[in-house]
């Protein structure tokens, strides 16, 4: 049997599954949450890809939907949530999907997203519309769309059972290569994929040629300087720079800043693929300066994977991969650093600073708010990983102070810088 698990508001995750053969009094599903009055939401996967090749198709028809659905005309306070599709027995990758709840009378909505279904997805599209029935149950009526305009097939009609929580979050066991890469050729094979499809790919993958592989850190310390948005990276950096007459990079580099954009648009896999490719690209230079001075880097390989694992892993910090996971392990291809410093702050200080930095108010609140359990992810992430690990230091002191902490961690394995 497939098993479901939805992200709900507030980052809630709900795992389900559809049985024909529900034993009578099985647990039923709490409707709440997962079924908000009238009572009516919608699911469908995006099909899998058949190919590695295809697998850039699938990911950017699932980052299109998502924005067609977010702009269709559901209803006022319909929500658009994301899906996984798994099965427990098999290894195989999970389906990303979406799970749609309707608050307005459902004929509009309906006809609405079936209409983008049909003009979007690869025909036959399987949709599941779940209602609440009078015995309290949730039941899903599943559909096959094909064929003429109108042409709807049901297919059946079950009950809907909570599904046990598994051990590990359904996408853990697929990030490495699909969202962290442990090597330059795993990120390389991505984004030779999309030639076709995203001219500044072939710019990438240029770049990325003319770089040695394996590049030798030179004798000089190299120190990454990680942390969330305005924790105060860039302020450290300069003040490391000047007070160690250091070479300050940062990832990604200036060479590719024209292209970031458009991989910024793309779904998890291109664009993890492309902020992988331009840590190879910066490890050459550090190579390269590290053989003259200290060089201290504002976000590496650790801002990279902290950020893809976050996004993958829906709901809250507890459902990240558990310690050890090997997506939390330096790829044995990328320059390794000497020392990776965590700057923390509190949220609160940290919204303080997006402020100061002049960011309005009303979008840094609703930053706080909606991304609270993704920043807690983020950081969850970075303090997970190894070989480097992070070595936190409390940034919320005054700039001074925090400096001094920072110099203080660093002389810790470099006592005559
Ligand atoms: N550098 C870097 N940023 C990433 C990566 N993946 C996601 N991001 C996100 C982190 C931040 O939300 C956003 C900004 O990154 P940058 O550090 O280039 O810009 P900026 O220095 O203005 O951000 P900051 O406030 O200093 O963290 O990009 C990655 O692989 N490398
Ligand atoms: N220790 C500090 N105390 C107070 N404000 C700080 C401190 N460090 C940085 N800031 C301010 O916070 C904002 C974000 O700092 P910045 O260095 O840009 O962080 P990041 O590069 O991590 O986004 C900036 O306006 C900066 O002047």
């Amino acid at each position: 049997e497939r098993c479901f698990v939805a992200e709900l508001p507030g980052s809630e995750l709900v795992y389900f599954t559809c049985s024909r053969s529900a034993p009578l009094g099985a647990a039923a599903l709490r409707p709440r949450g997962f079924l908000p009055p009238p009572g009516r939401c919608y699911s469908f996967c995006i099909p899998p890809a058949q190919s590695p090749r295809e697998r850039v198709r699938a990911a950017r028809l699932h980052g299109q939907l998502q924005q067609r659905l977010s702009r269709a005309p559901l209803g006022a306070g319909a929500r658009v949530l994301p899906l996984l599709s798994y099965s427990p027995a098999d290894a195989a990758a999970p389906e990303p999907g979406f799970l749609v709840q309707a608050t307005q009378a459902a004929a509009e909505a309906e006809r609405a997203l079936e209409e983008l279904l049909r003009l979007h997805l690869p025909a036959p599209v399987h949709l599941s519309v779940y209602e609440e029935a009078a015995d309290g149950q949730v039941w899903r009526t599943l559909w096959r769309l094909q064929g003429a305009p109108e042409g709807k097939e049901l297919l059946g009609r079950v009950r809907v059972l909570p599904a046990p929580e598994p051990l590990s979050h359904p996408a853990a066991a697929h990030l490495l290569g699909a969202a962290v890469f442990g090597s330059r050729e795993a990120a390389r094979g991505v984004l030779e994929e999309c030639t076709s499809l995203i001219p500044e790919a072939k710019a990438v993958l240029d770049l990325v040629d003319k770089c040695p592989k394996l590049p030798k850190k030179g004798d000089f310390p190299v120190i990454v300087i990680e942390g969330l948005d305005a924790t105060g990276k860039t302020t450290v950096t300069q003040s490391l720079r000047d007070s160690l007459g250091a070479v300050l990079l940062k990832t990604p580099p200036s060479c590719v800043s024209q292209w970031r954009k458009t991989f910024d648009d793309e779904p998890t896999l291109v664009r993890r693929a492309f902020y992988a490719l331009t840590n190879y690209i910066v490890a050459s230079e550090i190579a390269k300066e590290s053989t003259k001075s200290p060089v201290i880097i504002d976000r590496f390989w650790h801002s990279t994977a902290a950020y893809a694992i976050a996004t993958e892993i829906s709901g809250k910090v507890l459902n990240l991969p558990p310690l050890h996971h090997p997506v939390y392990c330096w790829p044995e291809d990328l320059l390794k650093p000497d020392v990776v410093i965590l700057l923390t702050v509190s949220p609160e200080e940290r919204i303080r600073r997006l402020q100061e930095r002049g960011i309005e108010k009303t979008r840094e609140e609703e930053e706080l708010e909606a991304n609270r359990f993704f920043h807690q992810k983020v950081e969850g992430s970075y303090r997970r990983m190894e070989n480097p690990s992070c070595e936190l230091v409390d940034a919320s002191g005054s700039r001074e102070q925090v400096l001094e902490d920072v110099l203080h961690q660093i002389k810790k394995h470099f006592p005559l810088l």
